[in-house]
């Protein structure tokens, strides 16, 4: 079987709407001559899309101040729309089917209807269509919303085992500080690791469309990076940008995959799976999982909260309240309950296989 290279590109509402608040023809244009070229390189890319909230109250005239969540739902239900009209037309003229992927965080959060994700994109991939992805925005609300394109393109990159998450947005790259604020500010050409110091030069969003700024793209980097995949941030001004940072160049802000990357099943758990429960774990059970590998035994857990049937998501915190991992619950919370009364201590709560240790999920999940 031919071997195909994946690329997943996420281009924010800055970069898809002019100054009216209108799609921008000729920057949407010039982004589909550049995948159809991508295609005929031989990559199989997949295009996370932003613009659908922006597009509806352009297109409606609706003002964007003191919108209320329903109003936003609506705008994005007339704005979807409108983008796939647009990228049907501009695909179908360079011989290239679409096909649109509207998810929820609650849809990646399920394992099932993660694995279903992964199988229908997958078939889009190798029969060469391209997945337009976006949120679900008409029915994503509260808890159940990623809120930006940002963590969704970066769990996207890891569901279909992508190369290369390039994230264009109206910035060239990411800076030392939000360079509207701080004049000083410098390009940072590349980011070994997304650690405090990196997080804190990052601020919300420029402009009046955009989502979450380059907070969101950290978290996403980060996400993408722990799954083995290179994000770059660059400039979506000029689209055929993709072909050059396909073709290795260093341009933008080159974020690289972790050393220690997970694979599919703990990436799921870690950054698409949403906790059910708690359990609180004493300081020898921190030592076991954090630095010697172990799996978590009953006789280390303290407290349980939330109710929860077994093999449920649960969230495994110290002590002192922080979250320090996550994993899949071999027992349900009642039997959880009754057990560490009177602990077995062999009996085993969760196994290092499906076991994540990280301290950062909540800047990785909202
Ligand atoms: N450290 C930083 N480096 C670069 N841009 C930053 C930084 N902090 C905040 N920003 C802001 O992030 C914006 C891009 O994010 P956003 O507005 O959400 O765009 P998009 O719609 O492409 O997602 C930039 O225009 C910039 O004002
Ligand atoms: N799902 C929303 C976009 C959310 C979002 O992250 O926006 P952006 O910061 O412009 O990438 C929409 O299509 O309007």
């Amino acid at each position: 079987m031919e071997h195909y290279k994946r690329i997943v590109i996420k281009i924010g509402s800055s970069s898809l709407t002019n100054n009216r608040g209108l799609l921008d023809h000729s920057r949407m244009m010039a982004l589909a001559d550049a995948m159809a070229e991508l295609f005929r390189r031989g990559w199989q890319p997949v295009l996370v899309s932003s613009g659908a909230v922006a597009a509806g109250l352009g297109q409606l005239g609706w003002s964007r101040s003191n919108l209320t969540m329903p109003e936003r739902q609506a705008a994005a239900s007339v704005g979807q729309g409108l983008l796939m009209e647009k990228y049907n037309e501009l695909f179908q003229a360079r011989g290239i089917q679409v096909g649109q992927v509207l998810l929820t965080k609650e849809d990646l959060a399920d394992r099932r209807r993660y694995l279903n994700a992964r199988n229908t994109l997958n078939v889009l991939l190798n029969r060469h269509v391209l997945p337009i992805v976006n949120e679900n925005d008409t029915v994503a609300f509260a808890e159940i919303r990623f809120g930006d394109n940002d963590t969704l393109s970066a769990l996207v990159a890891g569901l279909v085992e992508a190369e290369l998450l390039v994230i264009l947005t109206d910035i060239d790259g990411f800076y030392s500080g939000d360079p509207r604020k701080d004049p000083t500010a410098r390009l940072i050409p590349v980011v070994r690791q997304v650690d405090e110091s990196i997080v804190q030069a990052a601020g919300g969003s420029g402009s009046p469309v955009g989502t979450g700024g380059m907070r969101t793209k950290l978290a996403a980097a980060r996400i993408a990076a722990r799954s083995g995949v290179r994000t770059v941030v660059a400039g979506g001004k000029d689209p055929a940008i993709i072909l050059s940072l396909a073709a290795g160049e260093r341009l933008g802000t080159c974020f690289e995959p972790s050393p220690h990357c997970l694979r599919s099943r703990k990436q799921w758990i870690a950054f698409g799976s949403v906790a059910r429960g708690t359990l609180t774990i004493d300081q020898g059970a921190v030592k076991a999982l954090t630095e010697d590998n172990k799996s978590l035994l009953a006789v280390g857990v303290t407290g349980v909260r939330g109710n929860f049937p077994a093999g449920s998501v649960v969230a495994v915190e110290d002590d002192r309240g922080g979250e320090l991992a996550r994993g899949i619950s071999n027992l349900s919370s009642d039997d959880l309950r009754l057990v560490i009364k009177n602990p077995g201590r062999g009996l085993e709560v969760i196994n290092r296989d499906w076991l994540v240790c990280e301290r950062s999920f909540s800047t990785c999940q909202s």
